[in-house]
C-alpha cells in the first residue's frame, strides 16, 4: 500500500518505518526542514533503539523517503496518518491545533478516496471533527476518518510497533475497515487481537489505558512511601502482589514519579474532557498530585540529609532521561530534581548515556554534563540515580567510593540490594525501602 505519515517525531518516525519494513511505501512529511534533512541524509534525529537498521534498510531499498510537502507526499497515498503533536493547552485540555490544521489542508488537497487515520492521542470527538473539516470541502464518498491510537513505548518502541499487544481500529465505515485490517495483519500474526470499534470508544480507550496505568504506578509510589515508614521492603510487597495473576509484575515499580511526554499529559487532558462532561474523575487528581509530590521525593531526600543546606555541596546525578533507551527529556522527573536542588544552592555533575545534548539545550551551563558516570562523581558529596539506564546497575563500588566525598547515594529507581550496600559501606536511601547506614570508618578496603 502507499502511505503517508504526517509528523516524524518518536510516534510518526516509527509508524513510518515499521509500515515501510512490512512492504509498503512510505513518505513521510514533516514541518521541520532541518529534520527532513536529516533524514533524507540518512540521520535518525531521535535516538531509538532497532530503529536504526529499519531505517537504513528501507530507505535503502526505496520504500520509506522524506518530504516537507504534504501534497507531495499524500498524493499517491491510499492512507494518511496523522502522528502530529497533541500537547496540553493551558487548561490541561489536548491542543488539536496540528491535527486540525493538516486535516483543513488535507481538505484541499484530497482528490481520491483515502482513509485519514487518527494515530495522535487525542480527546474523544476528535474524530468527529475532522470529519467535519474535511467534508467541509470535500466529498463524503472521497474519504473516511479512522481513529487508530498508539500504544508503543519509548526505548522500546520498535519491539512494540512490530509485535502489539492489540491494535485498535475506531472506524463506522466497512471500506477504512478492510483497509486497515489488510495493513495490520501483518502485525498480529502471533494472534493478538485487531479490536474494530466505533471512533469515540478507540480514543477514549487510548487515555482510559494510560490514565490506568499512571494510576498502577502512583498507587506502587504511595505503597512505597508508606513501606518507609513502616519499616516494610516495597520490592518484597511488589513481587508479593504482582503474583497474583489478577495484578500481575509489570508496571509496579515505584520511583520518583512517572514523567514523559505521555502520562502527565494525558491524565490532565483525560480530566479535562471529565470535567467538561460535568464528572468529577476524583481518581485522576489524586494521581496528578501524588506525582508532583513524588517528582519531588529524592530532592527532599537529599535536603533533609544535608539538612536543607546544600551551598557549596555537589550532587551528582545519574540519568537524565524520563526512562532508559531513550533521549526524551519530556517532563523528566530529573528537571524537577535538578531544579529544587540548584535553587537550594547545590551545584550538579550529570551524566546520562543518551540525554546529554537536550538537557544542555535547556540548562546550558548551570550543571555541569559529563563523558562518563564515573567522572561525574569526582568530588561530588552524594550521588542520586535518577533514570534506570542497564549501564547504572551493576557499577565498581569500589571506583564509587573513592571518587565520592562521602560514600553517599539517593537511588530512586531502586537498583542495588540493601545487603550489598551495606557490606560495600555505603550510606543507601531508596524508595519504599529502608536506609542503609554505615559510619564511614567501616568501608571496605
Ligand atoms: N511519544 C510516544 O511515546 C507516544 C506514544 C503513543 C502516542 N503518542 C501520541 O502521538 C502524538 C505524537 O507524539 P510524538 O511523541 O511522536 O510527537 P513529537 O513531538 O515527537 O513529533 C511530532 C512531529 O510532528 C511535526 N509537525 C508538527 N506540525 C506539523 C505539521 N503541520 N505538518 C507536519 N509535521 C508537523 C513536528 O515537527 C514533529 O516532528 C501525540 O499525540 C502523542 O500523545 C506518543
Ligand atoms: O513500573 C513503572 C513503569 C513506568 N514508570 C514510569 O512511567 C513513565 C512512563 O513510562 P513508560 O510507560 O514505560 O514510557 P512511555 O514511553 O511514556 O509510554 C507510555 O506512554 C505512551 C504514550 O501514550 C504509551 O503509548 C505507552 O503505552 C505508555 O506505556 C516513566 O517516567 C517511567 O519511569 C514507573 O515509574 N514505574
Amino acid at each position: 500500500m502507499n502511505i503517508a505519515v504526517v509528523g516524524t517525531g518518536y510516534v510518526g518516525l516509527v509508524t513510518g518505518t515499521c509500515f515501510a519494513e512490512t512492504g509498503n511505501k512510505v513518505i513521510c512529511v514533516d514541518i521541520d526542514e532541518k529534520k527532513v534533512e536529516r533524514m533524507k541524509n540518512g540521520e535518525i534525529p531521535i535516538f531509538e533503539p532497532g530503529l536504526d537498521v529499519l531505517f537504513e534498510r528501507n530507505t535503502r531499498q526505496g520504500r520509506l523517503s522524506f518530504t516537507t510537502k504534504l501534497d507531495e507526499a499524500i498524493e499517491d497515498a491510499q492512507i494518511i496518518f496523522l502522528a502530529l503533536p497533541t500537547p496540553p493547552g493551558e487548561d490541561g485540555s489536548a491542543d488539536l491545533s496540528y491535527i486540525l490544521g493538516v486535516a483543513d489542508k488535507l481538505s484541499f488537497l484530497i482528490k481520491d478516496y483515502k482513509v485519514i487515520v487518527d494515530k495522535s492521542t487525542v480527546p474523544v470527538g476528535t474524530s468527529e471533527k475532522v470529519h467535519n473539516i474535511l467534508a467541509k470541502h470535500l466529498d463524503e464518498e472521497l474519504f473516511d476518518v479512522v481513529s487508530n491510537p498508539e500504544f508503543l513505548r519509548e526505548g522500546v518502541a520498535v519491539d512494540d510497533f512490530m509485535k502489539p499487544d492489540r491494535v485498535v481500529i475506531g472506524t463506522s465505515s466497512s471500506r477504512a475497515r478492510d483497509v486497515m485490517k489488510q495493513l495490520y495483519e501483518p502485525f498480529v500474526r502471533q494472534g493478538n487481537p485487531i479490536l474494530f470499534m466505533d471512533e469515540r470508544s478507540a480514543e477514549m480507550t487510548k487515555y482510559a489505558a494510560n490514565s490506568y496505568l499512571a494510576t498502577r504506578i502512583t498507587f506502587m509510589n504511595e505503597i512505597a512511601n508508606l513501606c518507609e515508614k513502616l519499616e516494610a521492603n516495597v520490592d518484597m510487597v511488589r513481587i508479593g502482589m504482582g503474583s497474583d495473576s489478577r495484578i500481575g509484575k509489570r508496571f509496579l515499580f515505584p520511583g520518583v514519579g512517572f514523567g514523559g511526554s505521555c502520562f502527565p499529559k494525558d491524565v490532565q487532558a483525560l480530566m479535562r474532557t471529565a470535567t467538561e462532561s460535568e464528572y468529577d474523575f476524583q481518581i485522576l487528581d489524586a494521581v496528578l498530585k501524588v506525582n508532583t509530590e513524588q517528582r519531588r521525593l529524592l530532592a527532599k531526600k537529599i535536603k533533609t540529609h544535608f539538612q536543607d543546606d546544600l551551598q557549596g555541596k555537589t550532587i551528582a546525578i545519574w540519568g537524565l532521561a524520563f526512562k532508559p533507551n531513550t533521549d526524551d527529556i519530556r517532563e523528566a522527573p530529573a528537571m524537577y530534581i535538578i531544579d529544587e536542588l540548584l535553587e537550594a544552592g547545590a551545584k550538579i555533575k550529570a551524566y546520562d548515556p543518551e540525554a546529554m545534548e537536550n538537557v544542555q539545550k535547556i540548562y546550558g551551563d548551570k550543571i555541569q554534563f559529563m563523558d562518563d558516570q564515573y567522572e561525574a562523581l569526582i568530588g561530588a558529596d552524594a550521588l542520586a540515580i535518577v533514570t534506570e539506564w542497564t549501564v547504572f546497575r551493576t557499577p565498581s563500588f569500589k571506583v564509587m567510593r573513592e571518587l565520592l566525598k562521602e560514600p553517599l547515594v539517593f537511588d530512586g529507581r531502586n537498583l542495588y540490594d540493601l545487603e550489598r550496600m551495606q557490606e560495600q559501606g555505603f550510606h543507601y536511601l531508596s524508595i519504599g525501602r529502608n536506609p542503609v547506614s554505615v559510619a564511614t570508618s567501616s568501608k571496605p578496603a
